[in-house]
């Protein structure tokens, strides 16, 4: 389990996060969810490891990780961009962290990997003949060969739309329950959020909102923001939602 206790953030004296205090268990799916500028990276990259926190405690299994380097955490992300190597091809790519590691997983794992993200037919191509989509796959398989105990995904599905993205959203689902993997994505976009994750975080401002299942939010808005917020953002995406949840509430 991984907790975050009284954690505040300041740049400059600006208080960017609030008293944030989170539980998140093994292999739970969660979004951080919220308008622009209201501090997901950077909670994020506080998990991550790669921001430091101006107050607060990280506790992950028991042990406070606080203080703890990035590369220490055993953590890892997909960041916005996917930060691929240009210069190396997708199975390059893909089995570039094994190479100084390379017991983290078997051949037969990554070749599971290649398969469960659809990924065989692209694996001599360069970085530059792939869609955005493929490049988020090679992105996600990247990663997951090294078996991160916690995955973070900033924006996975920002640059991907219709079909590929509802494909990349079940692959993301379907790895993190095969692999009980803890997942936190970051996302402004509140179906997105609503339909991956097991519960959503909602920030607004530096503060959590609101932090349950994506059925509660919707039927039980603690606060006024969450529900302008979800309205608001749903408008032209309620025939995707109404399906899971009750109407009336949304
Ligand atoms: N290195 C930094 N120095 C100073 N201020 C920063 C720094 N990084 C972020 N901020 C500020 O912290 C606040 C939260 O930024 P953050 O990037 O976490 O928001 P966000 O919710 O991820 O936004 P977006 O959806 O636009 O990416 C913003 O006001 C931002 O200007």
């Amino acid at each position: 389990m991984l907790e975050l206790v009284h954690v505040e953030k300041s740049y400059d004296r600006n208080p960017v996060l609030k008293d944030i205090n989170l539980s998140i268990d093994d292999g739970e799916i969660v979004s951080i969810l919220g308008p622009s500028g209201c501090g997901k990276t950077t909670l994020l990259n506080i998990i991550l490891g790669i921001t430091p926190i101006t107050s607060g405690k990280l506790i992950y299994n028991g042990t406070d990780i606080t203080k703890l380097p990035m590369e220490k955490r055993g953590f890892n992300i997909v960041f916005q961009d996917y930060a691929l190597f240009p210069n190396l091809d997708v199975k390059g790519n893909i089995r570039y962290g094994l190479r100084n590691n390379p017991n983290i997983s078997t051949p037969q794992e990554v070749e599971d990997l290649i398969d469960l993200l659809n990924l065989r037919e692209h694996l001599d191509k360069s970085i530059h003949q792939l869609s955005g989509g493929q490049k988020q796959r090679v992105a996600l398989a990247r990663t997951m060969v090294m078996k991160p105990k916690v995955l973070l995904l900033d924006e996975p599905l920002s640059a991907l739309d219709g079909i590929i993205k509802e494909q990349i959203k079940e692959r993301i689902h379907t790895i993190a329950k095969q692999f009980q993997l803890t997942t936190i994505i970051v996302t402004h976009d509140p179906e997105e959020a609503l339909t991956l994750s097991d519960k959503v975080i909602i920030l607004s401002d530096g503060r959590v909102e609101q932090y349950s299942s994506s059925q509660d939010i919707i039927t039980n808005p603690q606060t006024d923001f969450v529900k302008d917020f979800i309205i608001q953002q749903l408008q032209v995406k309620r025939s995707n939602i109404i399906g899971l949840f009750d109407e009336r509430a949304v």
